[in-house]
C-alpha cells in the first residue's frame, strides 16, 4: 500500500505522536523532529504527546515483541504498526480510558490514510483491552532492546545482570540536580525547596546533588535565574569528586558541549584555566549560556573554543585533561529514548575508533605527572574497559590511578556505573597519570 501524504491540521493528538513516532523510526533524532510536531499540538494537549511519544519509544521493541504475534505477514504496515504501538501502550502504561484510546487511535489510523487497515488495530486493541493483565506481564517479561545490543550486553554483563539492565532501561530516570556550592549548599538549596513545598531528597553518591520527587517546571524552581543549580544525571556528577585537587591548575575539558562538567569543574576547583572545546560550535553556545547564568565566568580564565580534539593542540603545559568522549550513549537511553531506535551495530566500532584518535592525540598534551580522565555514558566494554585495556597496552607512560569507591563495578580498568531504578545513568569513568 502506498503511503498518504495528508496535511496535518485535521489531525487528532495520536495521529500527530504516530508521525513523530515514524520520523524517529525512519532516522530522525527526536531533538530535531519533536519541535516541528509540537508546534501543531494545542497547549492543553503537550504533556500527554510528550508522554506518548517518550513512552512508546521507551517500550518501542517490548511493544513490538507483544504486537507481531497478534499479526500475520500481510498485515505488515510501518505505520499500522505504530499505531498499534501507541494504542497498546495507552491500554497497557497509562490510565487512559480504553474506550477513549481505542476511538483515538482508531480515528488516527484513517486520518493517515489507512482506513481499510482500521479494523485490524480496533481488533487488536480491542483484544489487549480485554486481557490487560496478561499483556501487561508480556510488557514487562520483553527485555525492549534491538536484538544487537541484546546481544551485547549479555556478552559484556551475562545473564544474571542482563535481566535487571534490560529492566533498568525501561524505567523512567529521576530528576536531578547538581547544586552550585559555590553560590550555596546542597543544605540551605534543600531548605529553600521545602520552603516552596517541593519534594526533593539528597542523592546518595554525588555531595551535591538532590533528586527532585515531584515533576516540575526547571525555569520555575527557586534559585534557576540566579545560578543555584543545573540539572545533571547523579552519575555524571562524580566527575568532580574522582579528579586530584586541580585548584591552581591548567585544565582541558575536551568534549565540553554543552558544559555540564565544565560548569561543575568551575564551581568545584579553582582552576588557573580552562579550556573548554566542542568540534560542534552550535552545542558549544550552550557551554557559555550555562557559564553565564551560573556566574562562573569570573571565576577562572576560560577559554571556549570550536576545536576537533583529534588535532587540537593546548598552547600551554596542561596538568589535567578531562575527556567526556563521544559514545553510543546507551547508558542514557532513558532520558533519550530514541537512541533505542538509531543506534546501530555497526555504530560502536566508528565510535571507539574515534574515541582513540581523540584518546592518542589528548594524551599527548598532558604534561608529566598530570592527569586524564576518560568518561563515557555507555555501558559497553568496548567504548570503556576495552578502550582503556588497548590504551594502557599501547601507552607505557601511562599509569592508571584506581577510584577508590564504593559505587559501581570496578573493571579491568576504571570503574563502570549501570543505569539504576531512581537512580543514576550508565556511566564509565577511568582516571590517568602520566609518568
Ligand atoms: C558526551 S558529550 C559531552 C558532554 C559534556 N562533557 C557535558 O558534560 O555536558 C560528547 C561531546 O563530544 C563532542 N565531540 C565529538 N567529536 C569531537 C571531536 N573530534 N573533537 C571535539 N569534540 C568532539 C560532541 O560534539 C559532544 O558535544
Amino acid at each position: 500500500m502506498s503511503q498518504p501524504q495528508p496535511g496535518t491540521s485535521h489531525l487528532n493528538l495520536r495521529a500527530q505522536v504516530i508521525r513523530t513516532l515514524l520520523a524517529v523510526h525512519q532516522g530522525q533524532s527526536l531533538a530535531s523532529v519533536l519541535p516541528i510536531h509540537l508546534q501543531k499540538v494545542a497547549d492543553r494537549d503537550r504533556a500527554l504527546f510528550h508522554e506518548l511519544v517518550l513512552g512508546s519509544l521507551r517500550q518501542w521493541y517490548s511493544l513490538k515483541s507483544i504486537t507481531l504475534p497478534l499479526l500475520t505477514k500481510s498485515d505488515n504496515n510501518e505505520t499500522v504498526e505504530t499505531c498499534m504501538y501507541v494504542g497498546i501502550y495507552q491500554l497497557l502504561c497509562t490510565r487512559l480510558a480504553p474506550h477513549g484510546v481505542i476511538s483515538e487511535t482508531v480515528e488516527a489510523v484513517k486520518q493517515l490514510g489507512y482506513g481499510p487497515l482500521s479494523g485490524l488495530v480496533n481488533a487488536v486493541l480491542r483484544r489487549v483491552s480485554r486481557e490487560t493483565t496478561h499483556f501487561q506481564e508480556e510488557l514487562a517479561h520483553a527485555h525492549g532492546l534491538p536484538s544487537w545490543l541484546f546481544k551485547r550486553l549479555k556478552k559484556d554483563w551475562g545473564e544474571e545482570t542482563l535481566e535487571k539492565l534490560c529492566w533498568d532501561l525501561k524505567q523512567i530516570a529521576p530528576l536531578t540536580l547538581r547544586v552550585n556550592d559555590s553560590a550555596v549548599s546542597r543544605g540551605d538549596f534543600l531548605d529553600i525547596l521545602t520552603e516552596h513545598n517541593i519534594a526533593a531528597r539528597a542523592c546518595e553518591l554525588s555531595d551535591v546533588g538532590i533528586v527532585l520527587e515531584q515533576a516540575v517546571q526547571i525555569p520555575n524552581l527557586p534559585g534557576f535565574e540566579d545560578g543555584g543549580f543545573s540539572v545533571q544525571d547523579e552519575h555524571a556528577q562524580l566527575c568532580a569528586q574522582i579528579l586530584p585537587n586541580l585548584d591552581g591548575k591548567v585544565v582541558v575539558d575536551a568534549c565540553a558541549a554543552p558544559g555540564g562538567k565544565t560548569a561543575h569543574l568551575l564551581e568545584h576547583f579553582d582552576l588557573k584555566k580552562l579550556y573548554a572545546i566542542d568540534q560542534d560550535s552550535k552545542r558549544l553556545l550552550r557551554v557559555s549560556e550555562n557559564l553565564e547564568r551560573l556566574q562562573l565566568t569570573q571565576h577562572a580564565d576560560v577559554e571556549i573554543l570550536t576545536a576537533d580534539a583529534t588535532n587540537w593542540i593546548v598552547p600551554e603545559a596542561v596538568d589535567c585533561i578531562v575527556l567526556d568522549a563521544p559514545c553510543s550513549a546507551i547508558g542514557v537511553m532513558r532520558r533519550h529514548p530514541d537512541i533505542r531506535l538509531l543506534r546501530q551495530s555497526s555504530d560502536i566500532a566508528q565510535t571507539v575508533a574515534l574515541q582513540k584518535e581523540i584518546l592518542q592525540h589528548m594524551w599527548q598534551q598532558v604534561k608529566a605527572g598530570g592527569h586524564l580522565l576518560y568518561i563515557t555514558c555507555s555501558i559497553l566494554k568496548a567504548e570503556n574497559e576495552q578502550q582503556m585495556v588497548d590504551f594502557f597496552a599501547t601507552h607505557a607512560d601511562a599509569q592508571e590511578i584506581k577510584i577508590d569507591a564504593d559505587w559501581g563495578i570496578e573493571q579491568i580498568h576504571g570503574r563502570q556505573l549501570l543505569p539504576q531504578q531512581a537512580k543514576g545513568d550508565g556511566f564509565y569513568y577511568c582516571l590517568i597519570q602520566k609518568s
